[in-house]
């Protein structure tokens, strides 16, 4: 488990008992993956903390049941806006980020349709591959932003494709709960023309 403040894990675990009895109602992770909630959600997720400065703006695309997006406003005490299509998912992020404490604005839309204002940070875990999530995020990072992806073993698939019709900067980093897992920082995204 990574190192956090006595503060910061108990509002995890304030998070993780209202996730628990949500999942009753609507499925925000598996019944398989209950069990496993703390290594594959809440630390893979908070892998992505460290690499949010304290108090920055975050926007999270596709949070479903708050991963990563509530974990970084937990852990960092980001200002998250949190983009969610699914409306009753919607509404269980809106409520944990009350009980735990988060800054956060949730959007309950499509990406496409949603217009904050665009942030320092975007983040996305388990959400599209990663030329959809450049589409995405180009117009929703602040200049000099950087996004911050969590991806599976289809990564360097994923970046030969994007490479097509993207230029960017990226550096890739080992997943730390998930042997086959990355975490890849993106920079200057401009379509190739
Ligand atoms: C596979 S889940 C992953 C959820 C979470 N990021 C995680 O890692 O557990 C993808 C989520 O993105 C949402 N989603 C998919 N496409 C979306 C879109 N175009 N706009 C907003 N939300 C979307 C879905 O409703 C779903 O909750």
């Amino acid at each position: 488990m990574m190192d956090v403040s006595r503060e910061t894990q108990a509002r995890l675990e304030t998070f993780a008992a209202l996730l628990i009895k949500w999942n009753a109602k609507i499925n925000l992770v598996s019944a398989r993956d209950l069990a496993q909630l703390w290594p594959r959600h809440i630390e893979d997720s908070l892998q992505i903390a460290p690499l949010v400065p304290r108090g920055a703006r975050v926007i999270d695309l596709g949070s479903g049941g708050g991963f990563p997006g509530l974990i970084v406003g937990i852990a960092s005490d980001a200002e998250m806006t949190l983009i969610e299509s699914d409306q009753r998912k919607a509404a269980f992020l809106r409520e944990a980020a009350r009980a735990c404490g988060v800054r956060a604005q949730v959007l309950a839309q499509r990406i496409e349709a949603a217009r904050p204002a665009p942030a320092s940070f975007v983040t996305a875990r388990a959400l599209a591959p990663l030329a959809k999530l450049l589409e995405w995020t180009q117009p929703l990072l602040a200049p000099g932003g950087q996004a911050l992806f969590l991806k599976g073993k289809a990564l360097p698939d994923e970046l030969t494709d994007a490479q097509a019709n993207w230029h960017m900067s990226h550096e890739i980093l080992n997943s730390r709960t998930d042997e086959n897992g990355a975490i890849i920082k993106v920079s200057d995204i401009r379509r190739v023309e």
